[in-house]
């Protein structure tokens, strides 16, 4: 019975998969999870042979560990401005988050000592989340402000002191809805506490390959954009709010060119 049962399964995959595009979305994100806390296991005891426990450096690991995972979901990325950070010493990368597939570009383009700010609910993912610490992932509590700027603020010594670069998602959570979110201030506070400049990157959108709402997750293009960067030195906390409407402003303007979107004055966005 058993057996049957199998061979029931075996035959109603693949015809699932060849049916269904909601039964492909899930299995994708299913197997995106497992794929990624299966290699945290592995990388785990690499991390801790290499380094003895947290630190920046474990990145490398983690980069060179995820690289490959764009070909197992028929993902190409094409990066562009790759000039725009060759620049020495700590700096700021500020991006846009459409997904947790942000980490494929990511890893893409990561350069060395550079971690990220993230909310703290990530530490707990099981094993993603412990190599996330391995790693220096600066972990933020998003609904307490007070706490968060005081951990943003450790942060800005620590880039100086170790020289380490941080990549923050200033949107301040994931957005798929074909535009820029506003942005929140602390990368930029971040920045100028520590003069260091910001590295702005965009990714383009993902709605031609992966839909959260409508089950959707084909294969596609994932283009990056690095911009030049923008200098922070001299600036004050009065001129935050200025930093982040014009990096705001450069990155929509590249987000909708190599999206391939146009912004109808005050309407929505079409491709
Ligand atoms: C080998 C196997 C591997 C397997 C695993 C693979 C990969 C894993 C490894 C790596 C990948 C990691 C990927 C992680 C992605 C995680 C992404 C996220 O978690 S995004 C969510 C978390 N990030 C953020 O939220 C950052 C952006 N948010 C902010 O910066 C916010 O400003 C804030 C600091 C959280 C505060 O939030 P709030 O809503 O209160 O925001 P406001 O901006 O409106 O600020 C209010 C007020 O405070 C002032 N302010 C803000 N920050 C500061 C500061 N640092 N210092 C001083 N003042 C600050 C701000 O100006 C406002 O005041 P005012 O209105 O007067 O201007
Ligand atoms: C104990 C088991 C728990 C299992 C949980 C598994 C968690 C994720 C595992 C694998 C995914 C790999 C990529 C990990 C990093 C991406 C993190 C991410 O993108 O988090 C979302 C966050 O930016 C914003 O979240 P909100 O939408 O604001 O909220």
């Amino acid at each position: 019975m058993d057996v049957v049962w199998m061979l029931l399964l075996l035959l109603l995959f693949p015809l699932l998969m060849w049916t269904s595009s909601t039964f492909v979305f899930y299995f994708k994100k299913f197997f995106y999870v497992a794929w990624m806390m299966f290699l945290a296991i592995v990388g785990i005891p690499i991390c801790l042979l290499k380094s003895g426990g947290r630190d920046v450096e474990n990145m490398r690991i983690i980069r060179s560990m995820v690289r490959h995972v764009k070909y197992l979901f028929g993902l190409r990325i094409e990066v562009s401005g790759w000039e725009h950070l060759q620049t020495e010493g700590p700096y700021v990368i500020i991006s846009n988050h459409q997904s947790s597939l942000d980490v494929l570009g990511m890893m893409e383009i990561l350069p060395d000592r550079c971690t990220t700010i993230a909310k703290k609910e990530l530490v707990y993912a099981g094993t993603v989340g412990l190599i996330c610490w391995l790693a220096g992932i600066v972990f933020i509590n998003r609904k307490k402000t007070s706490d968060a700027k005081s951990v943003m603020a450790d942060a800005a010594k620590t880039m100086l002191d170790e020289q380490i670069r941080l990549w923050v998602f200033p949107e301040g959570t994931r957005n798929q809805n074909g535009d820029l979110l506003p942005f929140k201030k602390g990368a930029f506070h971040l920045a100028v506490q520590a003069q260091v400049p910001i590295i702005p990157v965009v990714f383009s959108s993902y709605s031609s390959f992966y839909l959260r709402k409508e089950k959707q997750f084909k294969s596609g293009v994932i283009r990056l954009r690095i911009l030049p960067k923008i200098e922070t030195k001299g600036l004050t906390s009065d001129e935050v709010s200025c930093l982040s409407d014009q990096s705001h402003s450069l990155m929509r303007t590249a987000f909708l060119e190599i999206s391939g979107l146009v912004a109808k004055s005050n309407g929505p966005l079409k491709h």
